[in-house]
Parts: structure tokens; C-alpha cells; sequence
């Protein structure tokens, strides 16, 4: 099968966009860094998850089969990013009194409960740190074994002096790396700039592994570079994460499967950040907002609009305008696809060449946006133009035809592609038993009116309103609408 017009993606590691072929053709291997699970997700998480999803869902648009592999973290992520402090979840066990393993699969399940909500697809594939310990003490014996780690007292370092090309992703020059580890550490290993790919267990470590070197448990690097070559093989094509994690931790990625001779990522793609008053989002910070606090209030699909109208490469800053923006925005394609949907229910068979000519070219121009580097505004701005042709085509007769086409354009490219229109899998409520459920409470309100009862129809109006829903009479009914 073909995948259609060529497809350009923006590699950081050559720092160009790149015609994408994949290794194998009609297949693609993709793997995304996933969460650390110690505590819920928020907004920032949720620009790099739905980023890769569009990116996947795109890839399955132009005929792909993907398989998207993204692991959990839940073991090895140290407070402070580097080789030392105390495990993320460990700590969190503690201030909850759980058990290590209750915090990481309480946070899983509520992280992919959030996502799904979102409209992110699950991961074909989600291997967890702690269920692949003999693939990474595996990989780090192959390092030993070729010179390029090396043990000191149950502590196994990866030596970065021994991989010439370390600091190719990020760029960095290796002197120029900065060198501030505490003194302890500094003195075992041979280079400050060293990472370490296994730490001996002190007295006390809930989590604890056997290994050749004792008893540990691995470093945070290794179980990406271990579990993306397990599940999709030496040259797989696309490896996926936020630019936070460019350095060390992609970086680190690179140098433990390429030093071990394997080949790693052809294309590495990094999302950009989400922002509140100007600084990242992040825990660390406590700068955030839970995805749960705000899906309490707010249409998930809202937010996964608000999270696609910039380009996944863009900082995305979260505020009020941003959110009331998205909120307008997002109302006026959903409000077409539904004026649409309704119509087709009696249309009459026919067509409208004018407004098939619009789908026609803005379907063009959603590929050409999505083609290149998966810019997703100027996607968007063709579901607008659309959305334009489309109102001024319904103030007249379109026939059915013409109305599935339309409709069919909206479901595939900004459903199936973006990911929006999924209010039933969103955790919402299925339009068409909302539009059910209206009808009778317009018959009823049909039957006071019928009986001269105002005071109760205008009572219902009234509550209507109050829940935001206003009715408008219409020579073809009378319709509600959201406000
Ligand atoms: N503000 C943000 N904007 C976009 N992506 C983000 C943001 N914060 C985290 N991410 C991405 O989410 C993914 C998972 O992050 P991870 O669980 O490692 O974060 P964390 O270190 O626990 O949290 P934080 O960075 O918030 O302190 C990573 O790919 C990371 O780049
Ligand atoms: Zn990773």
C-alpha cells in the first residue's frame, strides 16, 4: 500500500526535517518515554502524550502500521534528575505509606484513565522498568563486556570518554559538559561526566534486584535503550519525548545501545513545552495543574484542541485566553459536524459540486499541513476553512451525498487524525443520545405549550438556560444549543 505524498519530519539529532522512510516499508516501530508514575499527570504531560498521538494516528491516516511501544517508569528516576537522591516512587511510598509498587500502579492506571479520556490511543506496548530488570542488567554486561562501563563497588558507571559520539543529539561538547556531582561520587567514578547504568542498594532501598554486581537496582537511562530494542529491534524507526529529556537522558539512550553495537532511533522527534506564566510545567516546580482537576471541569475535547492548535515544536503557554480560544474554536467545527449530521437525517439524495470542492481542497491542504513536520495549526485552519464553506452551503439545500463527504471529511481528518469529535470515548456523553434525550424534553415542553401551560414550559426554558442550553426556534423545529 502507498503511504501517499512524502511525509517530513523534524530529526533533532541532524537538526533538519527529513523525508521519513522507514525501515521496513507500510511499518513503523515508534517508542515514546512515558511518565514516571508517582503522582498524577498534568497539563504538560498531556501536550507530549496527545503530540505523539497525533503523530501516530497520522502515520496510521497515510496507511502505516504502527506499533507504539511507550514505557512506564517505576523504578530508577532519582529526585534530582542525576545519579543521586532518593527514588521518585519510593519517596512517594513513603508520604502515602504504600507499598513502592501500590504508587506505581495507582499513578499508571490513573495517568492511562486521564489520557484515555483525552482521546490518547493506549501504547501497543507498555513495558515497565521493573518487569524488564534481566533485559537491562543484559545490556549492561554487554557494555562491560566491550569496554565501555565499568564496576565499582556494586555501582556499574557507563564511561562517556569511551563513546566518541556522546553529545550528538543534544549537541553538546564533551568538555564543555558540566561537572558538578558530589564529592563521594566524583571520586568513584572515572569521570564526573559518567552516568550510572546500575546502583548498589544501601540498607534500607524498598526496591531491590539481584544482579552480578549485587544486590541494585538500575539507573534511570537504561531501561528505555533495553526495552526499545526488546520490542522493536535494532534501527527502529522513530524514538519520541519531550526536549527536557534531550540531555541526559536520550543522550545516555544513544550511547548505551550504539556502544553495545546496536543500532538505535532513525528519527528522533521531541515536543516542546507547556508552559504557565512563562516557566515549564513541572512537578519539580509545583508550577502545575492536574489533568484530572481540570477534566473535572472542562470538555477533555477542549483541551486536546486548546493542546493541538500549536505545533507540537511550539511552547504551548496554558492561561485563560489560551483556554477560552480553544473553547470558541473548537465549538465552531464541532457545532458544523453536528448541524451536518443532523441534516443528513432527512436530506434528500443530491449533490452540492460547490462545497464538495471544499473538502476536496481542504482535505488537501490538511494533508500538506500534516505532511509537513505534522503542523497541526495549519491542519486545523483547513477544518476552518471547511467549516466556512460548509455554513454557507447549509443556509441552503445539500444534498445527502455531499453531506456524508462533508461529514466524512471532519470524522477522518479531525477525528481520526487529531483525535477531536470523540465526546463518547472522551468520557462525555454520546451526541446522539444527547439529541435523543433533547427531543423529549422538547416534547414535553411542545405538550405544555399544546395545553396552555406557560408558567411550566417557560419554567423549563428557564431551567434549560440555567444549565447553559438555550432553544431556538427554527422554521425546521425548535433546536437547543450549548452557550
Ligand atoms: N511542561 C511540560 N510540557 C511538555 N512536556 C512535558 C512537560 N513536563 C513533562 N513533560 C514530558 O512528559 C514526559 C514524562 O515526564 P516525566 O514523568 O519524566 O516528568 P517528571 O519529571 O515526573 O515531571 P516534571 O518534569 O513535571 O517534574 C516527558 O517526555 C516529559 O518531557
Ligand atoms: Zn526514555
Amino acid at each position: 500500500m502507498s503511504q501517499g505524498e512524502a511525509l517530513y519530519v523534524f530529526d533533532t539529532l541532524t537538526r533538519s526535517k527529513r523525508e521519513f522512510v522507514p525501515a521496513t516499508p507500510g511499518h513503523v516501530g515508534m517508542y515514546l518515554c512515558g511518565p514516571t508514575v508517582y503522582s498524577d499527570a498534568h497539563i504538560g504531560h498531556a501536550k507530549n502524550q496527545v503530540a505523539f498521538d497525533v503523530v501516530r494516528r497520522f502515520l496510521m491516516y497515510k496507511g502505516y502500521r504502527v506499533r507504539f511501544v511507550s514505557n512506564v517508569t517505576d523504578v530508577g528516576h532519582l529526585v534530582d534528575d542525576a545519579d543521586e537522591g532518593e527514588d521518585k516512587i519510593a519517596r512517594r511510598a513513603a508520604l502515602e505509606r504504600l507499598e513502592p509498587m501500590e504508587v506505581a500502579d495507582k499513578y499508571y492506571w490513573r495517568f492511562f484513565d486521564d489520557m484515555g479520556r483525552l482521546g490518547v490511543l493506549r501504547p501497543d506496548v507498555t513495558p515497565r522498568a521493573t518487569g524488564h530488570i534481566p533485559e537491562q542488567i543484559a545490556l549492561i554486561e554487554e557494555l562491560i563486556r566491550t569496554g565501555h562501563a565499568y564496576e565499582v563497588d556494586g555501582n556499574v558507571y557507563f564511561s562517556v570518554r569511551s563513546f566518541e559520539p556522546y553529545g550528538k543529539l543534544s549537541g553538546r561538547n564533551l568538555d564543555e559538559l558540566e561537572v558538578g556531582t558530589r564529592e563521594d561520587v566524583r571520586e568513584e567514578k572515572r569521570d564526573p561526566r559518567d552516568f550510572a547504568l546500575w546502583k548498589r542498594a544501601e540498607h534500607g532501598h524498598l526496591m531491590r534486584w539481584d544482579s552480578p554486581w549485587g544486590v541494585g537496582f538500575p539507573g534511570w537511562h537504561i531501561e528505555c535503550s533495553a526495552m526499545s530494542l526488546k520490542y522493536l529491534g535494532d534501527g527502529f524507526d522513530i524514538h519520541a519525548g519531550g526536549l527536557d529529556l534531550q540531555f541526559p537522558h536520550h543522550e545516555a539512550e544513544i550511547a548505551q545501545a550504539e556502544a553495545a553495537g546496536h543500532g538505535f532511533a532513525r528519527y528522533w522527534l521531541h515536543n516542546n513545552m507547556l508552559t504557565i506564566g512563562g516557566e515549564k510545567m513541572s512537578k519539580s516546580k509545583g508550577n502545575f495543574l492536574t489533568l484530572r482537576d481540570l477534566l473535572a471541569e472542562h470538555d477533555p475535547m477542549v483541551v486536546r484542541f486548546l493542546l493541538v492548535s500549536s505545533h507540537y515544536r511550539s511552547v504551548t503557554e496554558f492561561n485563560e485566553e489560551a483556554f477560552a480560544a480553544a473553547s470558541s474554536g473548537y465549538a465552531r467545527l464541532r457545532d458544523a459536524l453536528r448541524e451536518l449530521e443532523r441534516r443528513l437525517e432527512s436530506a434528500p439524495p443530491g449533490r452540492h459540486p460547490l462545497l464538495e470542492d471544499a473538502v476536496a481542497a481542504q482535505t488537501r491542504a490538511f494533508e500538506a499541513a500534516m505532511n509537513d513536520d505534522f503542523n497541526t495549526p495549519e491542519a486545523i485552519a483547513a477544518l476552518f476553512n471547511l467549516t466556512r464553506e460548509v455554513n454557507t452551503a447549509l443556509a441552503g439545500e445539500v444534498g445527502r451525498e455531499t453531506l456524508e463527504a462533508a461529514i466524512g471529511a471532519y470524522r477522518r481528518l479531525g477525528g481520526g487524525v487529531l483525535g477531536l469529535f470523540n465526546e463518547q470515548e472522551a468520557g462525555g456523553v454520546n451526541p446522539q443520545l444527547l439529541d435523543t434525550l433533547f427531543e423529549l424534553v422538547l416534547e414535553a415542553r411542545q405538550s405544555y405549550r399544546l395545553n396552555k401551560q406557560f408558567d411550566k414550559s417557560d419554567a423549563l426554558r428557564k431551567r434549560l438556560s440555567e444549565l447553559g442550553v438555550t432553544l431556538e426556534d427554527t422554521p425546521q423545529g425548535t433546536r437547543w444549543k450549548l452557550s
